[in-house]
Protein backbone atom coordinates (compact mmCIF):
# COMPACT_ATOMS: atom_id res chain seq x y z
CA UNK A 1 0.00 0.00 0.00
CA UNK A 2 1.32 3.57 -0.90
CA UNK A 3 2.47 5.50 2.04
CA UNK A 4 0.40 8.87 2.39
CA UNK A 5 2.21 9.79 5.57
CA UNK A 6 0.57 11.48 8.39
CA UNK A 7 0.02 15.26 7.25
CA UNK A 8 -0.57 17.25 10.08
CA UNK A 9 -1.42 14.73 12.88
CA UNK A 10 2.49 13.78 12.25
CA UNK A 11 3.31 15.50 15.59
CA UNK A 12 0.65 13.06 17.34
CA UNK A 13 0.68 9.74 15.42
CA UNK A 14 2.82 8.48 17.99
CA UNK A 15 0.37 9.15 20.95
CA UNK A 16 -2.85 7.05 19.37
CA UNK A 17 -0.50 4.29 17.56
CA UNK A 18 -2.71 0.79 17.90
CA UNK A 19 -1.15 -1.83 20.33
CA UNK A 20 -0.57 -0.30 23.18
CA UNK A 21 -0.68 -2.91 26.29
CA UNK A 22 -2.12 -2.70 29.52
CA UNK A 23 1.04 -3.13 31.19
CA UNK A 24 2.54 0.17 29.72
CA UNK A 25 0.11 1.98 31.57
CA UNK A 26 1.22 2.62 35.62
CA UNK A 27 -1.62 4.10 38.01
CA UNK A 28 -0.19 7.22 39.68
CA UNK A 29 -2.31 9.60 42.03
CA UNK A 30 -4.43 12.74 40.68
CA UNK A 31 -2.04 14.83 42.98
CA UNK A 32 1.43 13.22 41.27
CA UNK A 33 -0.25 13.58 38.11
CA UNK A 34 -1.13 16.89 38.20
CA UNK A 35 2.14 17.41 39.97
CA UNK A 36 5.71 19.66 38.25
CA UNK A 37 7.22 15.36 37.88
CA UNK A 38 4.84 15.42 34.64
CA UNK A 39 4.42 19.43 34.01
CA UNK A 40 6.91 18.62 30.43
CA UNK A 41 4.62 15.30 29.61
CA UNK A 42 1.92 15.43 27.27
CA UNK A 43 -1.48 14.31 29.08
CA UNK A 44 -5.19 13.37 27.87
CA UNK A 45 -8.39 13.30 29.62
CA UNK A 46 -11.21 10.77 28.48
CA UNK A 47 -14.68 10.34 30.29
CA UNK A 48 -16.92 7.92 31.05
CA UNK A 49 -20.30 9.50 31.19
CA UNK A 50 -22.69 6.70 32.65
CA UNK A 51 -26.27 5.87 33.73
CA UNK A 52 -27.89 2.73 35.98
CA UNK A 53 -30.34 0.64 34.09
CA UNK A 54 -31.87 -2.31 35.24
CA UNK A 55 -33.77 -3.08 32.43
CA UNK A 56 -34.41 -6.59 31.72
CA UNK A 57 -33.59 -7.67 28.29
CA UNK A 58 -35.57 -10.77 26.47
CA UNK A 59 -36.41 -11.87 30.39
CA UNK A 60 -33.30 -12.79 30.46
CA UNK A 61 -30.32 -10.57 30.76
CA UNK A 62 -29.85 -7.35 33.13
CA UNK A 63 -28.58 -4.71 31.11
CA UNK A 64 -26.86 -2.95 34.39
CA UNK A 65 -26.29 0.44 32.77
CA UNK A 66 -25.25 2.28 29.90
CA UNK A 67 -22.33 3.67 29.37
CA UNK A 68 -21.06 6.04 26.84
CA UNK A 69 -18.22 4.90 24.39
CA UNK A 70 -17.72 6.37 21.16
CA UNK A 71 -16.25 4.85 17.32
CA UNK A 72 -13.06 7.25 16.33
CA UNK A 73 -11.90 8.18 13.01
CA UNK A 74 -9.38 5.40 13.01
CA UNK A 75 -11.66 2.86 14.19
CA UNK A 76 -10.81 1.99 17.66
CA UNK A 77 -13.40 2.62 20.05
CA UNK A 78 -12.49 4.69 23.07
CA UNK A 79 -14.71 7.67 25.53
CA UNK A 80 -14.91 11.08 25.07
CA UNK A 81 -11.35 12.86 25.04
CA UNK A 82 -8.48 14.08 23.75
CA UNK A 83 -4.89 16.04 23.95
CA UNK A 84 -4.55 18.26 26.78
CA UNK A 85 -3.86 21.81 24.66
CA UNK A 86 -0.95 23.92 26.52
CA UNK A 87 -2.06 25.74 29.48
CA UNK A 88 -5.22 24.30 29.92
CA UNK A 89 -5.90 21.62 33.15
CA UNK A 90 -6.45 17.95 32.24
CA UNK A 91 -10.13 18.83 33.95
CA UNK A 92 -10.91 20.99 31.47
CA UNK A 93 -9.84 19.35 28.35
CA UNK A 94 -12.19 16.43 29.39
CA UNK A 95 -15.03 19.53 29.48
CA UNK A 96 -14.04 20.55 26.33
CA UNK A 97 -13.57 17.50 24.36
CA UNK A 98 -17.51 16.29 25.59
CA UNK A 99 -18.64 19.52 24.49
CA UNK A 100 -16.38 19.25 20.52
CA UNK A 101 -17.07 15.18 20.65
CA UNK A 102 -20.25 14.54 22.10
CA UNK A 103 -22.05 17.91 21.48
CA UNK A 104 -22.51 18.10 25.74
CA UNK A 105 -23.93 21.66 27.26
CA UNK A 106 -21.92 22.16 30.20
CA UNK A 107 -24.82 24.35 31.42
CA UNK A 108 -26.21 21.02 32.20
CA UNK A 109 -23.85 18.79 32.55
CA UNK A 110 -19.83 19.48 33.94
CA UNK A 111 -17.75 17.39 35.56
CA UNK A 112 -15.53 18.66 38.02
CA UNK A 113 -11.86 17.07 40.46
CA UNK A 114 -14.21 14.69 42.29
CA UNK A 115 -15.16 12.93 39.10
CA UNK A 116 -11.20 11.92 38.57
CA UNK A 117 -11.61 7.91 38.90
CA UNK A 118 -7.73 7.09 37.49
CA UNK A 119 -4.91 8.68 36.34
CA UNK A 120 -1.80 6.27 34.55
CA UNK A 121 1.76 7.66 32.98
CA UNK A 122 3.29 5.73 29.84
CA UNK A 123 6.57 5.94 30.20
CA UNK A 124 7.59 5.07 26.72
CA UNK A 125 5.58 7.92 25.22
CA UNK A 126 5.83 10.31 28.32
CA UNK A 127 2.11 10.25 28.28
CA UNK A 128 -0.26 11.01 31.53
CA UNK A 129 -3.74 10.00 30.91
CA UNK A 130 -6.86 10.94 33.46
CA UNK A 131 -9.60 9.21 33.40
CA UNK A 132 -12.54 11.02 34.82
CA UNK A 133 -16.06 9.12 35.29
CA UNK A 134 -19.68 10.36 36.01
CA UNK A 135 -23.30 9.08 36.77
CA UNK A 136 -26.13 10.73 34.89
CA UNK A 137 -29.92 9.94 34.54
CA UNK A 138 -30.68 7.54 32.24
CA UNK A 139 -33.10 10.21 30.21
CA UNK A 140 -29.99 12.88 30.75
CA UNK A 141 -27.86 9.59 28.56
CA UNK A 142 -30.60 9.51 26.10
CA UNK A 143 -30.89 13.45 25.01
CA UNK A 144 -26.82 13.21 25.05
CA UNK A 145 -27.22 9.70 22.46
CA UNK A 146 -29.62 12.23 20.58
CA UNK A 147 -27.88 15.17 20.64
CA UNK A 148 -24.11 13.34 19.23
CA UNK A 149 -25.33 13.98 15.37
CA UNK A 150 -24.92 17.52 15.99
CA UNK A 151 -21.82 16.85 18.03
CA UNK A 152 -18.90 19.80 16.05
CA UNK A 153 -16.59 16.68 15.89
CA UNK A 154 -19.55 14.41 14.69
CA UNK A 155 -18.60 12.73 11.57
CA UNK A 156 -14.82 13.87 11.38
CA UNK A 157 -13.22 13.20 14.61
CA UNK A 158 -15.78 11.14 15.81
CA UNK A 159 -18.15 8.34 14.16
CA UNK A 160 -21.05 7.60 16.51
CA UNK A 161 -21.68 6.59 20.05
CA UNK A 162 -22.14 3.43 21.57
CA UNK A 163 -23.03 1.61 24.52
CA UNK A 164 -20.85 -1.58 25.39
CA UNK A 165 -22.90 -4.27 26.65
CA UNK A 166 -22.89 -4.88 30.53
CA UNK A 167 -24.26 -8.98 30.15
CA UNK A 168 -22.62 -12.04 29.29
CA UNK A 169 -24.63 -14.37 27.07
CA UNK A 170 -25.60 -17.73 27.34
CA UNK A 171 -22.52 -18.96 25.33
CA UNK A 172 -20.67 -17.07 27.96
CA UNK A 173 -19.03 -14.85 25.11
CA UNK A 174 -21.33 -12.96 23.51
CA UNK A 175 -22.22 -9.48 25.11
CA UNK A 176 -19.15 -7.88 27.07
CA UNK A 177 -16.69 -10.19 26.40
CA UNK A 178 -17.03 -9.97 23.05
CA UNK A 179 -17.38 -6.53 23.18
CA UNK A 180 -13.67 -6.63 24.80
CA UNK A 181 -12.37 -8.13 22.29
CA UNK A 182 -12.53 -4.75 20.15
CA UNK A 183 -9.83 -2.90 19.52
CA UNK A 184 -9.62 0.31 21.52
CA UNK A 185 -7.40 3.52 21.39
CA UNK A 186 -4.88 4.05 24.38
CA UNK A 187 -5.93 2.10 27.10
CA UNK A 188 -9.92 2.39 26.91
CA UNK A 189 -10.71 -1.21 27.67
CA UNK A 190 -8.38 -1.09 30.96
CA UNK A 191 -10.51 2.48 31.44
CA UNK A 192 -13.62 0.58 30.98
CA UNK A 193 -13.33 -2.16 33.09
CA UNK A 194 -11.89 0.51 35.95
CA UNK A 195 -14.85 2.47 35.51
CA UNK A 196 -17.54 -0.88 35.83
CA UNK A 197 -15.54 -1.70 39.09
CA UNK A 198 -15.23 1.93 40.57
CA UNK A 199 -19.06 2.45 40.02
CA UNK A 200 -20.12 -1.00 40.84
CA UNK A 201 -22.12 -1.57 37.66
CA UNK A 202 -20.31 -4.93 38.39
CA UNK A 203 -18.84 -7.06 40.79
CA UNK A 204 -15.11 -7.90 40.32
CA UNK A 205 -16.09 -11.29 39.87
CA UNK A 206 -18.50 -10.52 36.82
CA UNK A 207 -15.48 -8.49 35.36
CA UNK A 208 -12.94 -10.96 35.86
CA UNK A 209 -15.31 -13.77 34.55
CA UNK A 210 -16.11 -11.83 31.15
CA UNK A 211 -12.21 -10.64 30.97
CA UNK A 212 -11.25 -14.30 31.12
CA UNK A 213 -13.91 -15.58 28.58
CA UNK A 214 -12.66 -12.85 26.26
CA UNK A 215 -9.19 -14.30 26.15
CA UNK A 216 -9.68 -17.18 26.08
CA UNK A 217 -12.03 -16.93 22.88
CA UNK A 218 -9.28 -14.95 21.37
CA UNK A 219 -6.34 -17.82 22.11
CA UNK A 220 -9.01 -20.26 20.70
CA UNK A 221 -9.27 -18.39 17.59
CA UNK A 222 -5.55 -17.62 17.02
CA UNK A 223 -4.96 -21.42 17.03
O1 LIG B 1 -10.67 6.45 25.57
C1 LIG B 1 -9.45 6.50 25.72
N1 LIG B 1 -8.90 6.08 26.86
C2 LIG B 1 -7.56 6.10 27.06
N2 LIG B 1 -6.71 6.56 26.17
C3 LIG B 1 -7.21 6.99 25.02
C4 LIG B 1 -8.58 6.98 24.73
N3 LIG B 1 -8.76 7.50 23.48
C5 LIG B 1 -7.53 7.83 23.03
N4 LIG B 1 -6.62 7.52 23.96
C6 LIG B 1 -5.19 7.79 23.91
C7 LIG B 1 -4.61 7.68 22.54
C8 LIG B 1 -3.60 8.74 22.57
O2 LIG B 1 -2.44 8.17 23.22
C9 LIG B 1 -4.13 9.82 23.50
C10 LIG B 1 -4.84 10.99 22.86
O3 LIG B 1 -5.69 10.47 21.88
P1 LIG B 1 -6.94 11.21 21.27
O4 LIG B 1 -8.14 11.01 22.13
O5 LIG B 1 -7.06 10.67 19.89
O6 LIG B 1 -6.53 12.73 21.25
P2 LIG B 1 -6.88 13.87 20.21
O7 LIG B 1 -8.34 13.69 19.88
O8 LIG B 1 -6.00 13.62 19.03
O9 LIG B 1 -6.60 15.14 20.92
O10 LIG B 1 -5.04 9.15 24.31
Amino acid sequence: MADIGWGQLQAYEAYGRAGDKKEDFNIISYEEALSDKYSSSKHASHSMLFARNDAILWDLYNTRGTVLMQMRFDGLLGFPGGLVDPGEHPLESANREMVEEIGLDLNILKLSDSDHVVSFVNKDKNLVLHFYGKEITLSQFQEIELGNLKAPDYGSETLGVIRPPLFTMGDGYRGLPAFLSNSFAGNARQELLIGLQHFKLLSEDEIQEAVKSWLTFQIKNTQ
